[in-house]
C-alpha cells in the first residue's frame, strides 16, 4: 500500500446514506476521486446475512472498477471470503497479531489513540493507522471525545514514512488543519454522504493535500 492511497479515503454503510441509493453514492464517489474505500455496515438497520453479503460485493466489484482498494470494516472473515484488498480493525476488534495471522499479507489498518496502542500496531505490522476522532463525530456513536491533532502531529515527527490516516468529523471547511498536522489523508463518512455535491466536496477535500499542491506547480 503507498501512503497516497490515504488522501481521500471514503467510509460508507447503508445507514449513512439516507436519500440515495448507497451504490450510486460509491460510484459517484469513485468517479469523483476517491482513493481507497471502506466497507462499514454498522448502526442502524444494518443489512444482515446473504444481503450484506451482496452489498459488500457489490461495492467491491464498483472499487475494482475504478481501481479503488477495497477495505473490510472489522469483519476479517468476510474480508478473507471476498478477497478483500484489507481490513481496518480497532481497539475494540480482534487483536492485531491475530489478524494479521488470519489476512496474511492484505492491507491492515488499526485505529490508535495512544503510545501504546500504536507500538502494538506496528508490531503487527499494521500497514496505515487510523487516528481519531480529530472533531466530533455524529457518525460514530461510540467514538471518543474528539482529541484535536495533537497526537497526530506526535506520530508523525517520530515516524516519517508511517501511512497516516486522519478521521472523525473532518470536512471542506477543517480538513486542512490534519494535513498540516502531518496527515496523509483523511477519512470520511458524512462530509461525502451528506454532500449535495459529491464531486466539488471531494475535489475541494483533496485539494489540501500536498499531493494535489505538487500537481498544481
Ligand atoms: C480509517 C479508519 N479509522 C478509524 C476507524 C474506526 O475503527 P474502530 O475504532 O474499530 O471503530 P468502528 O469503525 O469499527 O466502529 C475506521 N473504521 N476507519
Ligand atoms: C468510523 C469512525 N471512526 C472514528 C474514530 O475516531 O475512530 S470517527 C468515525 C466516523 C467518521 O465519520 P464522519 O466523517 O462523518 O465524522
Ligand atoms: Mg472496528
Amino acid at each position: 500500500m503507498k501512503r497516497d492511497n490515504l488522501q481521500l479515503y471514503f467510509i460508507m454503510g447503508t445507514s449513512n446514506v439516507l436519500i440515495q441509493k448507497p451504490l450510486n453514492v460509491l460510484e459517484k464517489a469513485l468517479q469523483s476521486g476517491i482513493t481507497m474505500f471502506q466497507f462499514r455496515e454498522k448502526g442502524p438497520n444494518t443489512l444482515t446475512g446473504q444481503a450484506y453479503e451482496n452489498f459488500a460485493q457489490e461495492c467491491q466489484k464498483l472499487c475494482q472498477q475504478y481501481n479503488v482498494p477495497f477495505i473490510v470494516n472489522d469483519d476479517v472473515e468476510l474480508a478473507v471470503k471476498l478477497g478483500a484488498d484489507g481490513v481496518h480493525i480497532g481497539q475494540e476488534d480482534l487483536p492485531v497479531s491475530m489478524v494479521r495471522e488470519k489476512i496474511g499479507s492484505m492491507i491492515l489498518g488499526v485505529s490508535v489513540h495512544s503510545q501504546a496502542e500504536l507500538q502494538t500496531a506496528l508490531q503487527y505490522g499494521a500497514d496505515y493507522v487510523g487516528i481519531g476522532p480529530i472533531f466530533a463525530t455524529s457518525s460514530k456513536k461510540d467514538a471518543k471525545p474528539p482529541s484535536g491533532t495533537k497526537f497526530l502531529q506526535q506520530v508523525r515527527i517520530q515516524y516519517p514514512e508511517l501511512p497516516i490516516v486522519a478521521i472523525g468529523g473532518l470536512n471542506c471547511s477543517n480538513a486542512h488543519t490534519v494535513f498540516k498536522a502531518g496527515a496523509d489523508g483523511i477519512a470520511v463518512i458524512s462530509a461525502i454522504c451528506e454532500s449535495e455535491d459529491i464531486s466539488n466536496t471531494i475535489s475541494t477535500l483533496k485539494s489540501f493535500s500536498i499531493l494535489d499542491k505538487k500537481i498544481k506547480i
